[in-house]
């Protein structure tokens, strides 16, 4: 009894234990299951984010997902695993050298669009920071996305500055020279009063960074201001020929229409010394026919009367042509009196023109082509003479700052103020002409060796202290002045030269100086 019921309560413990160990079996169970489905779908996963990428890895991760779901096949899934592996290895190595070749690539298009002539200097410089950031590797595909976003943005706003049209439009040295070259031109015309306010309108364009159009622009409206001149130049002398051509014409008709008259009472004049005569004869054979002297007396008186009539008609005829001779002399001393008046009149404009092509317009000095007739007339004097005769040609120094620190108009006032003191420095025997731009040069006759270099340190110095304010502020100008003295068997144009070269020792030597050949 005892032993059975001890057998009954030990099969009692087992079923409790098989019971236990059947939950924790279904525990395990549950257990692997819900890492195999984590495991699974961690596959699925896997295998989404890696699909297409290569198309083996796809077939080795879709059928480990079948496999891995099949527990009788699980000891299968090991070679697997190990040919999973090597295929990701592989392709790790496969992106990591397409990214490397995407690096070099985005280098390369970054450079090439750092050469487009058109990209501003900052994007340019942005450029080279996202070169010099493209110097670092790519360890995954998030880094190199990001690179290309950015030089996409540099792309686009690279062809955004090609194709805007209000872009800032770009400026070539050579509109830069050509716009200094039109400025030249025109500080060397003079233009009439009425297109002066439009001229000084160009030269300030043409002092600022100027864009082609802008620059053609310019170059039309000059060309066609001095078209207009040239046709006003034109009619003025036409109309002063027209009026000398009726002038002459009147007079030649004049002299006609006197000589046309002077003809007639010419034959009239005639008739009467005619008439007279005949009467005269009258007169003689009456008094041989008559032997009464009353009738002769008679004869007598009756002819006297006609004789008298005939004289004073003569007389009134010869004072008729007095008359119109003095009449027509007045007319044409009226016309020739009109025609002295025209002609000096245009003798004066042309004067004045001829004077005008010798000034230069914007500092009323003697121009180039003045300077060079002066050149030869002072030295056909020196041949003559042999006394000293100085060329001398000064510069102001860094010009180009002023312009470009103060604007054109300020270049311009400047020009014209050393002008004017350059001019007033010296004798009336001396000459100062405006060689071009900011060059002028002396002719300066009688003076010593000795004495040249104080003479032109003191023009030198004079221009110094002379008290430029440009917006508030104290500018010294400096001018650099190179001098030679003409030597026997040179030409002046030679000792020109010499002065030039003088000239560029003194701008090399620190400027504001003068050095004497
Ligand atoms: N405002 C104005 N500027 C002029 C005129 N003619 C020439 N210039 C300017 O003069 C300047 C001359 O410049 P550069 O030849 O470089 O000489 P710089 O600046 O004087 O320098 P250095 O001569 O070497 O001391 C240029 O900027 C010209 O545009 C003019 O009629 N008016």
């Amino acid at each position: 009894m005892k032993e059975a019921s001890a057998s009954l309560s030990q099969s009692a413990l087992f079923q409790q234990r098989l019971a236990a160990a059947q939950s924790s079996l279904a525990e395990l169970t549950a257990e692997r299951d819900a890492k195999l489905r984590a495991l699974t779908s961690f596959i699925g996963h896997l295998s989404l984010a890696c699909k297409g990428q290569n198309l083996e890895l796809d077939n080795k991760l879709a059928k480990l997902r079948v496999t891995i779901s099949d527990l009788d096949k699980i000891s299968d899934v090991l070679p697997e695993l190990v040919d999973i592996e090597r295929l990701l290895k592989h392709h790790y190595h496969h992106v990591m050298t397409k990214l490397e070749q995407g690096r070099d690539g985005l280098s390369r298009f970054s450079r090439q669009l750092q050469r487009v002539e058109d990209v501003p200097d900052k994007l340019r410089k942005e450029l080279g920071y996202f070169k010099q950031d493209l110097a670092k590797p790519f360890h995954t595909v998030w880094d190199y996305i990001p690179k290309v976003e950015r030089l996409m943005a540099f792309y686009e706003q690279t062809l955004a500055l090609c194709f805007d049209e209000n872009a800032t439009p770009s400026y070539l040295p050579k509109y830069r020279q050509l716009a200094h070259e039109l400025a030249q031109i025109i500080s060397e015309i003079d233009f009439s009063k009425a297109q002066r306010d439009q001229v000084l309108v160009i030269k300030e364009q043409l002092a600022e960074e100027i864009d082609i159009d802008a620059l053609l622009e310019a170059y039309q409206t000059i060309m066609s201001m001095l078209l207009t001149n040239i046709a006003a130049e034109k009619s003025a002398s036409q109309e002063f020929l027209f009026a000398l051509n009726e002038a002459l014409v009147s007079v030649r008709d004049s002299i006609n229409e006197s000589f046309v008259q002077s003809q007639r009472s010419q034959q009239l004049k005639q008739q009467l010394n005619n008439d007279i005569n005949n009467q005269v004869d009258n007169v003689e054979s009456g008094l041989q026919e008559f032997t009464d002297t009353e009738q002769m007396k008679q004869h007598v008186i009756e002819q006297l009367a006609v004789l008298r009539t005939s004289l004073s008609r003569k007389e009134a005829l010869e004072l008729r042509e007095v008359a119109l001779l003095k009449q027509s002399v007045d007319a044409l001393r009226q016309e020739l009196g009109e025609l002295t008046a025209e002609t000096s009149s245009y003798k004066e404009k042309l004067f004045e023109q001829q004077k005008l092509n010798l000034i230069d317009s914007l500092t009323q000095l003697p121009n180039r082509a003045a300077l060079d007739e002066r050149m030869e007339q002072e030295y056909r004097h020196y041949q003559r003479h042999r006394n000293p005769l100085w060329v001398a040609v000064a510069d102001i120094d860094h010009f180009k700052s002023i312009n470009d620190s103060f604007g054109h108009t300020t270049g311009d006032k400047t020009l014209q103020v050393i002008a004017m003191a350059l001019k007033n420095s010296l004798r009336d025997t001396e000459f100062v002409a405006r060689y071009g731009g900011e060059e002028f040069v002396m002719l300066i006759p009688d003076v010593s060796h000795s004495d040249i270099g104080r003479l032109l340190n003191r023009v030198r110095e004079k221009i110094k202290n002379i008290p430029f304010k440009f917006k508030n502020q104290r500018i010294t100008v400096t001018l650099s002045v190179g001098a030679a003295k003409i030597i026997d068997g040179e030409h002046i144009l030679e000792t020109f030269e010499r002065a030039d070269a003088a000239l560029y020792k003194a701008k090399h030597e620190s400027r504001d100086r003068v050095i004497i050949d």
